[in-house]
């Protein structure tokens, strides 16, 4: 049967990374997507970014929005401390039955919990569910007219605390305008904007990053 790119994905991660070494999936990601096939993953230009984040919070709860094939799941869940837990949602069974697979090669399960649904769904259901109190990374890479609503309802669940981090890929291409124009002009959030490029490519892109001030 025809594979998918997720498959393909998780084949070059099984032939050319090593079990337990969360950087060298990484890398055969990365290696697989820059010469054979493009994939929506965050990248190795905005990965260091976003390590970058992740290793100035250092949280100890972190929910990713949209896991695809587990790419900066790892890329995040490799940077956290040792009690440190991070929660990915991800709505397309494919993806997520690709994404547990990557996440267990890195090593990464007892830092990971995958949850198969719908953000909108389950952010509502983080504290009784997870026992979460609240988030101190969020890092949004689902569809991008979703970064909005959910960002709202997070609010709404007092999922955010003062200090907690919002970090929102895509946020030129694609683009996530009404998302971009709320996070900068709200008084609730002091925000700032990473310049890079889309993945793989030389088309710019970036991330927002937004501190929540409570
Ligand atoms: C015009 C154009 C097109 C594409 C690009 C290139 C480009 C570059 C990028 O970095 C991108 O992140 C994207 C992009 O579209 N990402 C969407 C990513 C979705 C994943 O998240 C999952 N999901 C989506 N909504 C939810 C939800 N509520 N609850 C749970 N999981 C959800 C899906 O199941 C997917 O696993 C696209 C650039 C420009
Ligand atoms: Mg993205």
């Amino acid at each position: 049967t025809q594979s998918t790119r997720p498959q393909r994905i998780l084949d070059a991660v099984q032939k050319n990374a090593t079990r337990g070494d969360p950087r060298s999936v990484v890398k055969a990601i990365d290696h697989f997507c820059r010469n054979k096939e493009w994939a929506m993953n965050v990248g190795d230009e905005k990965g260091c970014i976003l390590d970058s984040v992740v290793s100035e919070v250092n949280p100890a709860t972190v929910l990713e929005l949209g896991t695809y094939c587990g790419y900066s799941t790892v890329r995040i869940a490799s940077l956290l401390p040792p009690h440190a837990k991070l929660i990915t949602l991800e709505f397309n069974p494919d993806f997520a039955a690709i994404a547990r697979q990557v996440i267990a090669w890195a090593g990464l399960e007892d830092k990971v919990q995958l949850v198969e649904g719908a953000s909108g769904d389950w952010i509502p259901k983080m504290k009784e569910q997870f026992g979460v109190k609240t988030f101190d990374l969020v890092f949004l890479d689902h569809w991008k007219n979703s970064y909005l609503p959910d960002t709202k309802l997070m609010e709404e669940c007092s999922l955010l605390r003062k200090g907690s981090v919002l970090l929102a890929d895509n946020v030129i291409c694609p683009g996530a305008p009404d998302y971009l124009e709320f996070v900068r002009s709200s008084p609730r959030y002091k925000s700032q904007y990473f310049k890079s490029h889309l993945e793989y490519t030389k088309v710019e892109d970036g991330l927002e990053k937004s501190v929540f001030l409570g």
